[in-house]
């Protein structure tokens, strides 16, 4: 016999009574581990071991609930348990409401504190600082390629690369009026900008197009003037009290972008093996015929992937460049430490930015 409607509620309710019952258990055994951790001194947060307690549980997940589903939930139940352990702020391109942010919220989980920064510059320094414990900056785009400023600060900060996450990047025309009439100026992120420049030649084409620091400053903006408007998430329409004027207006339906999750070394060491890895890393060669093919013979003879290859200029004038490689796998595998052994030995300058689990 089927149940009613108020018979499954019932159960249902039942079944949360249970669920919040173990979910204090659960937080009370993170409570316990906070105190171990802070007796010997070791980090909080332990992106392997999230890493593969999401894993773990997706394998055993015996479904209806889909395996993403259960990777949100369970973010989200560690990031309440790391809280109650201790408060993990995190810096990145502010203010409230830009991708930046949620992609923080997508690695961490809501429960952290928020620590919105003017400029990518300033999310290295305020972690470099100590004013938060990690940082997220974006570091490539599907659609426009990679962020240069965030490259080029990897160079020289003190700061190394724990995590990443990426986002679907969908962009929306905001502001005050639900129509496309009587804009005077068109305010974004210049690479918001880029990556919107096919709807903008479209349907704006005289419309002056001006940078501003972030996606969320703009829409700030937009709510300020009747004649402004912005280029940023549904989360900053609703932020702001703007109308979505024009609803995803990426060239690119699939615009991703990459975010890195960067701390001091005393935050958090390289993440141990969480069996899905990455080692990223910026090196340069001799500025002689052949020398980049030879960086790509180690990791062929070891059997090493890579999965990305950037190029950045040195700016010594001299034509000569900065690689940033990423390679599949962890220095814990054999075949790893020595394909970077012999890659170190051929390269003029040679620094690890990090090892950490592949993220979404
Ligand atoms: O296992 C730990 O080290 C914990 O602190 C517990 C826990 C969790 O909630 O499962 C919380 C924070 C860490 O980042 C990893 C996992």
């Amino acid at each position: 016999m089927t149940k009613t409607l108020a018979e499954l509620r019932a159960a249902i309710d039942a079944v949360d009574r249970e669920l919040l019952a173990a979910l204090n258990h659960r937080a009370a055994l993170a409570n316990e581990v906070g105190d171990l951790k802070r007796a010997e001194g070791t980090p909080v947060f332990r992106p392997e071991r999230e890493a593969a307690v999401i894993n773990g549980l997706q394998n055993a997940n015996p479904g209806p609930l889909k395996e993403n589903n259960v990777a949100n939930i369970w973010r989200e139940i560690m990031s309440a348990c790391r809280a109650l352990e201790a408060p993990q702020r995190v810096a990145f391109l502010g203010p409230a409401g830009t991708f930046s942010e949620q992609a923080a919220v997508q690695f961490f989980g809501s429960s952290i504190e928020r620590v919105p920064c003017i400029s990518i510059d300033e999310v290295f320094r305020a972690t470099a600082a100590g004013t938060a414990q990690f940082g997220v900056v974006p570091v490539e785009n599907s659609t426009e390629g990679v962020v240069a400023r965030s490259l080029d600060l990897f160079l020289n900060t003190p700061l190394h690369i724990v995590g990443e996450t990426s986002l679907l990047v969908r962009h929306n025309l905001l502001r005050q009026a639900n129509s496309l009439k009587d804009i005077e100026a068109v305010l974004a992120h210049p690479q918001a900008l880029a990556q919107c420049q096919g709807w903008l030649n479209a349907h704006l084409p005289d419309v002056e197009r001006r940078a501003v620091s972030s996606n969320a400053e703009g829409a700030r903006l937009a709510s300020t003037n009747p004649a402004w408007a912005g280029i940023a998430s549904d989360r900053a329409a609703t932020e702001f009290g703007l109308h979505i004027a024009a609803h995803a207006i990426q060239d690119d339906a699939f615009n991703r972008t990459r975010f890195a999750v960067v701390c001091l070394p005393q935050t958090l060491n390289a993440p141990e093996a969480s069996g899905k890895d990455c080692v990223s890393l910026i090196v340069s060669v001799p500025n002689r015929p052949g020398a980049v093919h030879d960086i790509l013979v180690p990791l062929k003879k070891h059997g090493v992937s890579m999965t990305r290859f950037e190029s950045r200029p040195a700016r010594s004038g001299q034509w000569e460049y900065y690689f940033y490689i990423d390679l599949q796998g962890h220095p814990s595998q054999p075949q790893v430490t020595a394909a970077l052994e012999d890659l170190r030995g051929l390269c003029a300058f040679y620094k690890v930015l990090g090892t950490y689990p592949l993220g979404e």
